[in-house]
């Protein structure tokens, strides 16, 4: 685990994120995963404690990726081309989990969701006291974000495990970026890539009645 948290770096996931926006401003669904999986690998550093959280996030990559690796790779390119594909086709379930239980669609927008809590994460993050508390930081964020699409019992346990989350100094250093303060400037960096990511699927989302997919 140790190792693990040696070798890394929030720069490349940071990194992922500035290459998802297309000229077309389009999101690209390979750097999308490939933030993520770096996010997860940072989490699996962070201890057991959170393995509830970073399974759930790998199965949704994993199902993302198949579609990726499949025959209609095509159409899974950008999330623009997914939600045209799939809508076309019906392989959507629009009111409840039924024949497409699980749809890039669906899925996508449960890691829109949580780059939602991400964004604001690490806004607060960036912008919060020396000495102030990431579990603090991370419960106000989950609160006014994903918590509103978790039933008790995963709010309870993701209220469990912020505890253990280290102060926000030694969280900073954590990233691998430099000095606290440098990983500060990395944020202030990566973060408006991160906030036009999320955006433009929302509006995509929005614009197609997708915010509530079951
Ligand atoms: C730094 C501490 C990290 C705290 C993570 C905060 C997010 C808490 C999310 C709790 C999710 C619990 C697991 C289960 C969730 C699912 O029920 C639920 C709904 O799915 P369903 O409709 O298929 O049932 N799934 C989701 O909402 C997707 C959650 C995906 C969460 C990925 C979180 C990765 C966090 C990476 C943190 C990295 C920290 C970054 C700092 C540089």
């Amino acid at each position: 685990m140790a190792e693990e948290a040696e070798t890394f770096s929030l720069r490349e996931v940071l990194v992922a994120f500035t290459a998802c926006v297309s000229e077309q401003r389009e999101v690209r669904v390979d750097p999308y995963l490939a933030g993520w999986k770096g996010l997860v690998r940072f989490l699996n550093c962070l201890g057991t404690i959170f393995s509830f959280i970073s399974k759930d996030a790998v199965t949704k990559i994993e199902i993302i990726e198949n579609y990726r690796n499949s025959d209609q790779r095509d159409k899974y390119l950008t999330v623009q081309s997914m939600v045209e594909y799939e809508l076309a086709n019906g392989l959507v379930d629009l009111q409840k989990r039924s024949e497409h239980p699980n749809s890039g669609c669906r899925t996508f927008l449960r890691l829109h969701r949580a780059l939602h809590w991400l964004q604001m994460f690490l806004e607060g993050l960036r912008t919060g006291e020396d000495n102030s508390k990431t579990s603090v930081i991370c419960s106000e964020t989950y609160d006014a974000s994903l918590a509103n699409h978790h039933p008790w019992i995963i709010r309870k346990a993701a209220g469990v495990a912020f505890c253990v989350l280290p102060t926000r100094n030694t969280f900073l250093e954590t990233m691998n970026v430099g000095t606290a303060e440098e990983a500060v400037a990395m944020l202030g960096d990566a973060l408006p890539y991160i906030c036009e990511v999320y955006k433009i699927t929302e509006e995509l989302y929005a614009q197609h009645k997708l915010l509530d997919l079951p």
